[in-house]
């Protein structure tokens, strides 16, 4: 089942960054999108996840025009079906991680997923204040706090920039294993062609298009 549609999409900022650009995701997948620095892949995942109107197109998500919708429609969509990670992640910095995650959950109508905690190795420093974390800890309690609130699309930016690359691997395992277990999708920019290699999908935005690799 199509779990997110984006329909003739075109975006400009300075310059024509695409135009006529289609994208679906459906249950189970997961798809990623390259492209060379500047050439829009950001600002796709930044409309095709609510937060950014495009100039053309349209996001459908459960048959509706997400920019159609009215404000707190779209902010409740965001909040509740939504996980969006980026790599300046917005953690609260006077909490701690174990506030941050439950947060996440709470939105999401579910609670802490002790799993997940452990998956994501955080539980030794679940009780620290987020700003005393490693950029690599604090990148792990933003994946828990998203995952925690159960988010039917996972929309990532670079989410593992700021990881080695055994602990990225293990990361993309955590989104994987919730793609599949969930019947969710997720949207991954990256610029790390082994990390899209193990997508279902993988794309090139490229020529102001969005070409299927
Ligand atoms: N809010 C904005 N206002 C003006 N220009 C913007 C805005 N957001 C992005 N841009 C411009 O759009 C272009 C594409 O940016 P975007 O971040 O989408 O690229 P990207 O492919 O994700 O790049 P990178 O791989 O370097 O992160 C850039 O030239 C950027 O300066």
């Amino acid at each position: 089942m199509t779990l997110l549609k984006g329909e003739n999409l075109a975006k400009s900022f300075d310059y024509l960054l695409f135009e006529n650009l289609n994208f679906e995701i459906k249950e189970g997948e997961s798809s990623a999108v390259l492209g060379v620095s500047g050439c829009g892949k950001s600002t796709l995942l930044h409309i095709l996840s609510s937060l950014l109107k495009p100039d053309f197109g349209e996001v459908i998500y459960n048959n509706k025009s997400l920019y159609k919708l009215k404000n707190d429609d779209l902010i409740k969509i965001r909040r509740h079906d939504f996980g969006i990670i980026f790599q300046a992640h917005y953690l609260f910095k006077g909490f701690n991680a174990f506030e941050n995650v439950e947060l996440g959950a709470l939105l999401g109508g579910q609670k802490i997923d002790d799993e997940i905690l452990k998956k994501l190795d955080i539980k030794d420093v679940i009780h620290q204040k987020v700003g005393d974390l490693s950029g690599g800890q604090q990148q792990r309690v933003s994946i828990a706090r998203v995952l925690s609130k159960k988010p039917r699309i996972i929309f990532a930016d670079e989410p593992t920039g700021n990881l080695d690359s055994t602990t990225a691997n293990e990361v993309m395992e955590i989104f994987f294993d919730y793609i599949k277990e969930n019947r969710a999708g997720l949207v991954l920019v990256t610029h790390d062609e082994n990390l899209a290699k193990k997508c279902s999908n993988r794309f090139l935005l490229q020529d102001k298009k969005l070409n299927i690799l």
